[in-house]
């Protein structure tokens, strides 16, 4: 049933990743830039609104790691999803199957919540190098290497997912996935991979998002 799935599942280096998302169906954000993908209707409108019910039974406020004292960087609540909970193993068959990126070597599904006003201002999925939180979040599983989120719904207006550095405004849609390398070609942590999850104007919210990592994630 699902595709095997190559060595390369930590998305490093990212050759073999964007080989495999260069099918039809699958948008390429043109950009020198970035490795920007998107996929329309990737799950279907049943399942995204399962994976919402799991979401609102344990959301709690966001965190953020590196903090720069802005108490409204990050508004939204955040849901971890169980990996033994088979909505999320079908979740992560699905994305290993389009990406090649293996779940072995992403952090447990996470979804986000934004009520109306509530965003994540411009930032990057990865850590900090130097940053004082670095050793706790990446010294076990190394750094984040691929994003692949999915929004679970469409508010009715505002919700946008902005990448400033390429001029790019993706809509959220329920079902449509994002995927980015968040490396340059040379294997270096990308700025340009900065994305601001912009304010709800009208009704409600709902991503998930699997991050990828270096190494096996526990
Ligand atoms: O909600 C969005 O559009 C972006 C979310 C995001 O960037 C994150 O959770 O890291
Ligand atoms: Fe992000």
């Amino acid at each position: 049933m699902s595709d095997p799935v190559p060595s390369s599942g930590s998305g490093l280096p990212p050759e073999a990743i964007i080989a495999r998302l260069s099918v039809p169906g699958v948008q390429r954000v043109p950009s020198p830039k970035l490795d920007l993908f998107v996929r329309r209707d990737f799950l279907p409108p049943d399942l995204c609104a399962t994976l919402i019910e799991r979401i609102d039974a344990v959301r709690r406020p966001s965190t953020i790691s590196d903090s720069n004292g802005d108490a409204n960087y990050r508004t939204s609540e955040t849901g971890d999803l169980s990996p033994l909970d088979p909505v999320a193993i079908e979740v992560e068959r699905r994305i290993a199957a389009l990406t090649g990126l293996d779940s072995v070597y992403g952090e447990p599904l996470q979804g986000q919540r934004y009520a109306v006003g509530q965003e994540f201002k411009g930032h990057t999925d990865y850590f900090e190098p130097n940053g004082v939180d670095y050793q706790r979040y990446c010294g076990v599983a190394g750094n984040r290497t691929w994003t692949v989120m999915i929004y679970l719904n469409q508010p009715e207006a505002g919700g946008a997912t902005r990448f400033k550095a390429i001029d790019k405004i993706v809509q959220p849609e329920t079902g449509k996935l994002l995927a980015w390398n968040n490396r340059r070609a040379d294997g270096s942590m990308n700025p340009a991979t900065l994305h601001h999850g912009m304010k709800v104007r009208a009704g409600v919210k709902y991503v998930i998002t699997k991050w990828f990592r270096e190494k096996l994630w526990g």
